[in-house]
This record gives C-alpha cells, sequence and structure tokens, in this order.
C-alpha cells in the first residue's frame, strides 16, 4: 500500500487536475493515486498515516457537494461519514481552490472547513502558506494570519500554480518523508 493517500473534491475538475499533477510527481509505492472524495468512505480514510487532501470551495463558502449544487456528491457528504474516524497519528496537509476575485469574502473557505474537521478530530496539519501575493476580505482557511494549507486560484493566478505547488511540496517533503 502507498504510505500517502490522496483525496481530493471539486466540481469542474480543477481540483482533480490538480491533485493528478502531484500525483505524478511520486511513484506508486509513495503516493496513492488521486481519488474523488465522492468514491470513498471511512475505512479509506482510516488506513493512511499520511493524507494529502485538496478541495475546492463552492456556492459561497460552501464545501463541494450537493448543497453547491455539484454535480456529484463529495466532501459535503463524506465528512459525516469520516464522524468516527481518530485522526490522532495522522499527518494532514491540505490544498484549496478558490477564486480570491469572485469571491472576496469567502475566499478558499472549505479548506477551513476540512481544517477544523481534521484537527478536532486529533490530526497534525503542516503545510501552512503564507497569505502574501493574494488579495481577498476574508477566508475561513485563515488561521493566524496564514493558509492552512496550499492557496491556489487557478482562475485568476493560474500561471503561478506550478510555482507554487513546487515550493510547497518541498516545504511539507520532510514531514511526508517525501524526496523532491
Ligand atoms: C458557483 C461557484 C461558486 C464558487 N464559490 C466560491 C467561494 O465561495 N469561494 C472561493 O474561493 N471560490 C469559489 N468558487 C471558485 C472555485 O472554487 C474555483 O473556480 C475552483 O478552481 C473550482 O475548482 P473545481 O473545478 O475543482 O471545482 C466558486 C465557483 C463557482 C462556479
Amino acid at each position: 500500500m502507498a504510505k500517502i493517500g490522496l483525496f481530493f473534491g471539486g466540481n469542474t475538475g480543477k481540483t482533480r487536475k490538480v491533485a493528478k499533477a502531484i500525483k505524478k510527481r511520486f511513484d506508486d509505492e509513495t503516493m496513492a493515486d488521486a481519488v474523488n472524495v465522492s468514491k470513498v468512505g471511512a475505512d479509506d480514510f482510516a488506513q493512511y498515516q499520511f493524507l494529502l487532501l485538496g478541495t475546492s470551495t463552492q456556492g459561497e463558502g460552501l464545501l463541494p457537494g450537493l448543497s453547491a449544487d455539484c454535480e456529484t456528491e463529495s466532501w459535503e457528504e463524506l465528512l459525516p461519514k469520516l464522524e468516527g474516524v481518530d485522526f490522532t497519528g495522522k499527518t494532514v496537509a491540505l490544498f484549496g481552490l478558490g477564486d480570491q476575485v469572485g469571491y472576496p469574502d469567502n475566499f478558499l473557505d472549505a479548506m477551513g472547513i476540512i481544517y477544523q474537521f481534521v484537527v478536532e478530530r486529533g490530526a497534525k496539519v503542516v503545510g501552512s502558506w503564507s497569505t502574501d501575493g493574494y488579495e481577498f476580505d476574508s477566508s475561513e482557511a485563515v488561521v493566524d494570519g496564514k493558509f492552512v494549507g496550499l492557496a491556489l486560484d487557478l482562475d485568476n493566478q493560474s500561471n503561478l500554480t506550478d510555482e507554487r505547488v513546487e515550493a510547497w511540496l518541498k516545504q511539507i517533503a520532510p514531514e511526508f518523508g517525501l524526496s523532491v
């Protein structure tokens, strides 16, 4: 079994694209293939000590899922199924996609929702990210002045995505035992 589980949820495929690009950089022993959270349950999460979790924000500050008019179930429907999972001893890194121009009051909120969820259940979250270089008014994903994970905006700053992903992977590499 791969050491790191990689799970994502979104609506129009951008989060999937980033997740797949991340996986491409690592072999199958190191990282599992990127899996859409619409297809998983608690057992899939429980088996990994290391988790990379990606989400876009939908609605206005919502997790992707049916309430936000997404095509399929997603994080909204998965989180209740994970209520009983003990994240103690698990290391989690989060990446979020949002649109700081279109949704400046809810930029990347879904990443913050998932952060709260796993922290409340004992996870160690690594990979916080500076807010420098982004313009927005409010975000649930900012804690103590930093994003709780990698902040991506493919709608307005797609040219920065590759370098941001690269720098972030380098940052979390020691915690995840990655060679990058
Ligand atoms: C209907 C709709 C609502 C959105 N709401 C938010 C939001 O509240 N906050 C945010 O940061 N981005 C928001 N976005 C932007 C998406 O998160 C962004 O386009 C993202 O890259 C989509 O990724 P996906 O294709 O994986 O869903 C919204 C986009 C749409 C279409």
